[in-house]
């Protein structure tokens, strides 16, 4: 079924009321904002701060402490070598078109998303008649855009934008602007056609060290990186067992095209990411597996995407498996980790899926890959990327830096085997391909056994082979038999040296959050008159909430004051996060600012306390109300921001 942007009550959702909400109680306000901000930039406020604080939290527990992860914390500034090796400074990049007339810029497949979205709608709505639209990539600003003043759709053509829209991710360069002239894509407000697209790297370039006379590091775009260098002293510490993840939590960076998403796309965010190693030969087997095989999954395959459709399957994540829908057992038992995850925190289920790459979409060392996606007011966006990475980070750090990036493994038995093995006459090569010979050496280390066997009975016949080799000259390199030889030898193994495959989770925490804003956020319509007309709720689960329980004293009498100190106190001994509101706002009114904030529990001290020392508890998404002494109440608080029971056991 697809998710509709309604809240929990059926209201249909309103992302400016609750914009206005996160910003008027300091969840979040643009960076440098009495500079005039920058785009991109945010600082999050108490509430957010807290509740990412707790976030962090709980993914810990969730992950690193129930996985017996190997947690780290590498560093932000990376020399420039690194992401050459890993290939980011080639290839981290997104496509943007620019506007020659207004100088705009767009990022190419966000403006296609929007126009051919436009013009669907239009089909729609209004037959022909420019409409309202949102302006592509800054949705708050709503325009009218020149481009959707269009006839009505022919249904072919309608079907052909939806069948473009479901696989644009499959996209490149090239294929963007066939795209853009095959639909007639011009500049949203200028009307005129746009400069051919270009890549853009997203990193950050900087200097490191006074010396530096051009730039020499970048800010990691993700964690990743940092936890791979690391891999062989993480082996060890795990005394080398595996398999076995690392874990970071921090900071990355990317310079975004158009980061106008509010805190959907910023240029600085809060990253969890895990590198789970495995051994490839193990089929990538999960030892837990068995454990979540029955647990079901929403499911948007890349085969459904290609036949242009978005339409969602249910299914256990054996059967995924079995099926090869998902890759393997670890990349399965991940997928269910993410969603147990989410959900603990109170992502509304009916709002989550998992969308499999497209085969150009993924690196393309990739073996597979899923985006848990979160709907919201912006559409799907994916906001947990969950990929086989295959062995390829490792290896490319090893061949780089020579660093082994392996396991060895003792055999239980000697493995014999044949295989053709090269030798390089090293006094002969030097001299002839010089500053190259490495290259060479490489190129022919990498050769595969398949390549190796065919080139051998080339050699026998001809006396000479030819290799590749892009990095020199034509690209090609002959070498003759005084240079190389190649046989088939036996082989006998007692140590077996391979280079394990990565699964990795990657949390973007910004994006998760404000979904999960979106989706506890609704409006209660009031039946007690103490409480204010504009009743908005966060309904937070208490286990993640910023703050957990409000103490409202009935007055500011001085009677009270005793209780208020008792309970702050009970509360703090409980570590159970909690604030004292007495302002002279009436009761209901003090209530509903707290619902706002989505603080689960109030307690009310009144003059009922002052006789019997019994509180009132009102839970705040159904505002029901008992009373207990404070004793009981703190522990029943304390069990349910714990994630305990839901029942409160309190005398009436
Ligand atoms: N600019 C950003 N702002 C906030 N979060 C981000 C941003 N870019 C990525 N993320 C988060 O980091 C996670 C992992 O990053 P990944 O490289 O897989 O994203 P991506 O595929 O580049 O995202 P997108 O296609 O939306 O730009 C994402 O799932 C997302 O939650």
């Amino acid at each position: 079924m697809a998710a509709t942007n309604t809240t929990k009550t059926g209201q249909p959702f309103d992302r400016d009321v609750l914009d206005s909400l996160l910003r008027r109680t300091g969840f979040y306000m643009p960076s440098f904002e009495i500079y005039g901000g920058e785009k991109g930039l945010y600082d999050y406020g108490p509430p957010l701060t807290a509740l990412q604080s707790n976030f962090v939290d709980l993914w810990r527990k969730h992950f690193v402490l129930r996985e017996k992860m190997l947690e780290v914390d590498t560093t932000i500034i990376t020399p420039e070598p690194v992401f050459i090796t890993s290939g980011h400074v080639a290839k981290f990049a997104d496509f943007m078109s620019k506007d020659p007339k207004t100088g705009e810029i767009f990022r190419t497949d966000h403006l296609i998303k929007q126009v051919l979205g436009a013009r669907l709608k239009a089909d729609q709505d209004a037959r022909g008649q420019t409409i309202e639209v949102e302006k592509p990539d800054e949705p708050q600003k709503k325009k009218k855009i020149k481009d959707v003043k269009i006839e009505k759709l022919d249904d072919a053509v309608a079907q052909e934008y939806n069948e473009t829209l479901a696989k644009l991710d499959n996209y490149d360069g090239e294929g963007f602007n066939e795209l853009i002239k095959k639909f007639d894509i011009k500049g949203p407000t200028s009307g005129v056609d746009l400069d051919p697209p270009k890549p853009f790297n997203l990193m950050f370039q900087t200097y490191i060290g006074p010396s530096a006379d051009k730039p020499n590091g970048y800010l990691r775009p993700e964690t990743a990186q940092g936890q791979f260098l690391n891999f062989q002293k993480l082996l060890e510490f795990n005394k080398q067992k595996m398999p076995f993840a690392s874990a970071s939590i921090g900071k990355s960076f990317r310079n975004e095209i158009s980061p106008r998403q509010g805190l959907l796309r910023v240029r600085e965010f809060l990253m969890a990411e895990i590198e789970h190693y495995v051994d490839p030969e193990s089929g990538k087997k999960h030892e837990k597996f068995e454990d979540v095989k029955d647990v079901k999954l929403t499911l948007l395959n890349r085969h459904t995407q290609l036949a242009g459709s978005e339409k969602t399957e249910v299914m256990t994540v054996g059967d995924a498996v079995s099926n090869k829908v998902i890759d393997n057992e670890t990349l399965g038992y991940f997928i269910v980790r993410i969603q147990d995850f989410l959900l603990k925190l109170g992502i509304d289920p009916s709002k989550l899926r998992f969308r499999q790459h497209m085969a150009n979409e993924m690196a393309h060392y990739a073996a597979d890959c899923w985006d848990a996606e979160l709907f919201g007011s912006f559409g799907w966006i994916e906001c947990v990327g969950c990929a086989d990475r295959s062995a390829y980070d490792l290896t490319v750090h090893m061949k780089k830096t020579g660093a082994p990036l392996v396991v060895r493994e003792n055999l239980p038995e000697p493995r014999k085997f044949k295989e053709y093995q090269v030798d390089m006459n090293k006094k002969k090569l030097g001299p002839k391909f010089r500053k190259d010979a490495k290259a060479v050496e490489n190129a022919v280390e990498d050769l595969s056994q398949d390549l190796r066997e065919k080139l051998s009975l080339e050699l026998k016949d001809s006396g000479k082979i030819t290799i590749d080799t892009p990095n020199i000259g034509n690209g090609k390199t002959e070498l003759d038999k005084d240079l190389i030889t190649i046989e088939q030898r036996e082989v006998t193994q007692h140590i077996r040296e391979y280079t394990p495959n990565v699964i990795e989770p990657s949390f973007g925490i910004g994006r998760i959050l404000y979904h999960l804003l979106e989706h506890v956020f609704w409006t209660r319509s009031s039946e007690s008159q103490d409480e204010p007309s504009a009743r908005n709720v966060l309904s937070i689960p208490p286990l993640i909430a910023p703050i957990k329980v409000l103490i409202v004293p009935l007055s500011n009498h001085l009677d009270f004051k005793p209780f208020l100190r008792h309970l702050t106190s009970l509360l703090d001994e409980m570590d159970v996060a909690n604030s004292i509101d007495d302002s002279s706002a009436s009761i209901g009114k003090r209530y509903s600012r707290n619902d706002e904030l989505g603080t689960p529990f109030g307690i009310t001290v009144d003059f009922q306390t002052v006789k019997d020392k019994t509180i009132t508890l009102r839970e705040r998404d159904s505002t029901k109300q008992v009373r207990a002494s404070q004793e009981d109440i703190c522990a029943a608080i304390e069990s349910l921001v714990r994630g305990g029971c839901r029942n409160l056991q309190v005398k009436r």
